[in-house]
């Protein structure tokens, strides 16, 4: 097993508000980990900690070994972290080629034919190729999302983040992504957090389950899901309903 991140003793709050409260987890290459909880648990907050956007108030995040804890931002992407949004973030006004090559340019660090090579290469693995001179801004959600991710990827990234990346998609079109994401997962690590129980099944080795920024399960995920906690605490269940 290859270790690839190491997140000690992370707490971060925002005032009375904890996002974090003294995580530990880890995860290796081919890995991916699946993140569930109930909204305002802190799950963004985590992948924030983790990129570098916010700072934690203890701990540690460890990625290959090298502590990342203090590191700006882009220095992180340059280690090997890309991360693809709810929300799609490409350049609109760019073709789907060319927001690659971006990515692969100064996320990943490649140049001139590599960085090339690299995009035509990552078009095809995301099931892009056809769309490469589509303009970004002009593509149907689902093509945006595979750009989303395609994006992340480009980046040359060891770890891979993704934030509710199947979020409005068409049951077809989820699993659509689930094909491109199952795809490249054996050469990275990933963290999911998605709302879609049977996209993170079909995906994920392990979920792990925060609330109120605790993590309250790491296991398999038919374990985890059919879990009394998290019907409990995810499903908005009270006891006396899983009973
Ligand atoms: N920069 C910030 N400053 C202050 N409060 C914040 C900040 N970022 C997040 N929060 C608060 O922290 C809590 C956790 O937010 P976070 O987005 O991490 O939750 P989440 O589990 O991802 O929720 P959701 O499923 O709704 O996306 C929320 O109450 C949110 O309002």
């Amino acid at each position: 097993m290859v270790e690839v991140l190491r997140v000690a003793g992370l707490c971060k709050n925002f005032g009375v508000i904890r996002v974090a409260d003294d995580l530990d987890f880890e995860l290796a290459l081919g890995e991916c980990l699946g993140v569930i909880g109930p909204n305002g648990a802190g799950k963004s907050s985590v992948l924030n900690l983790i990129v570098g956007l916010i700072k934690p108030d203890a701990g540690s995040i460890t990625l290959d070994g090298i502590d990342i804890t203090e590191l700006l931002p882009h220095r992180r992407v340059r280690l090997g972290i890309g991360r693809a949004f709810q929300i799609p973030q490409p350049f609109p006004h760019l073709s789907v080629y060319e927001n690659l090559l971006v990515a692969a340019t100064y996320g990943g660090g490649l140049h001139g034919a590599a960085a090339a090579d690299w995009a035509m290469d990552v078009l095809c693995r995301t099931s892009l190729a056809g769309k490469a001179d589509r303009i970004a801004g002009a593509l149907p959600l689902i093509d945006r999302k595979r750009l989303e991710f395609a994006k992340a990827l480009a980046s040359k990234p060891r770890l891979i983040l993704l934030d509710e990346i199947a979020a409005g998609l068409t049951e077809p079109e989820v699993e659509r992504l689930i094909e491109v994401i199952a795809g490249v997962k054996a050469d990275h690590a990933m963290i999911w957090i998605e709302h879609i129980p049977h996209a993170l099944r079909a995906v994920a080795d392990r979920i792990l389950v925060l609330n109120f920024g605790r993590k309250v399960l790491d296991g398999p995920p038919g374990e985890v899901m059919e879990s009394r906690t998290v019907k409990e605490i995810y499903m908005g269940l009270t006891a006396d309903d899983v009973a």
